[in-house]
């Protein structure tokens, strides 16, 4: 048997970046076109690990592994808006001021016998006080576009960021200690 394909199931170039870090060069990405719709009540972290699962079952590879992650930004327990406009951006921003909040990063990984095992990465961030100064420049840059929570710690916003406790690449899309975790619990060649 030769060496199984990977798909990644993801549109996100950050989830391409970070697993070109393990070493690992997906075969195909084949973004999943699901309804990111959160059920009524449902906790971030079980609507990450649902959303991560939905995309890598949506993704058609009939004898590889799909590994679809998703994340979720949130303040207690309530889910803050993937940011597609300015007025979304700027509310996460005023909501998330000067207080600690979670990131939860999901990532589901399909084996090719169907199989899905999961990984949750769980981090907590804590933004400084925010003028109105910083949040106008900040909207002014353009980083929060398409970013859960209406921010990126990849980019100007780590500079008001004074704290993490988890895991940097999980905020940014996919964490990696999880993903190398899940992908050798699989039986995927991984150095
Ligand atoms: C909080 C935070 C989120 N993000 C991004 C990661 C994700 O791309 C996005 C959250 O949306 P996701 O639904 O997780 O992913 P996506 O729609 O971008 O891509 P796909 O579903 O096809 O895999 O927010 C950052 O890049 N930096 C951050 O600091």
């Amino acid at each position: 048997m030769g060496q199984p394909t990977l798909i990644l199931a993801s549109a996100s170039p950050r989830r391409r970046e970070l697993i070109a870090r393990l070493g690992v060069t997906p075969d195909a990405i084949a973004p999943a076109d699901i309804d990111e719709t959160p059920a009524r009540g449902e906790l971030p972290r079980d609507y990450a690990k649902r959303m991560a699962r939905e995309k890598a079952e949506a993704a058609a590879s009939p004898d590889g592994f799909v590994l679809a992650g998703d994340t979720v930004v949130a303040a207690g327990r309530r889910i803050l808006p993937k940011a597609e406009d300015e007025a979304t951006a700027r509310q996460c921003l005023e909501l998330l001021s000067g207080r600690r909040h979670r990131v939860l990063s999901a990532i589901a990984l399909r084996a090719p016998d169907g199989a899905v095992r999961e990984r949750l990465s769980e981090t907590i961030v804590q933004f400084k006080r925010l003028s109105a100064d910083e949040i106008d420049a900040y909207i002014a840059s353009g980083e929060w576009d398409g970013k859960a929570g209406g921010y990126a710690i990849q980019g100007i916003a780590e500079g008001l960021i004074s704290r993490i406790q988890g895991s940097h690449s999980g905020v940014v899309g996919l964490p990696l200690y999880e993903t190398r975790a899940l992908l050798k619990a699989a039986g995927f060649p991984i150095a």
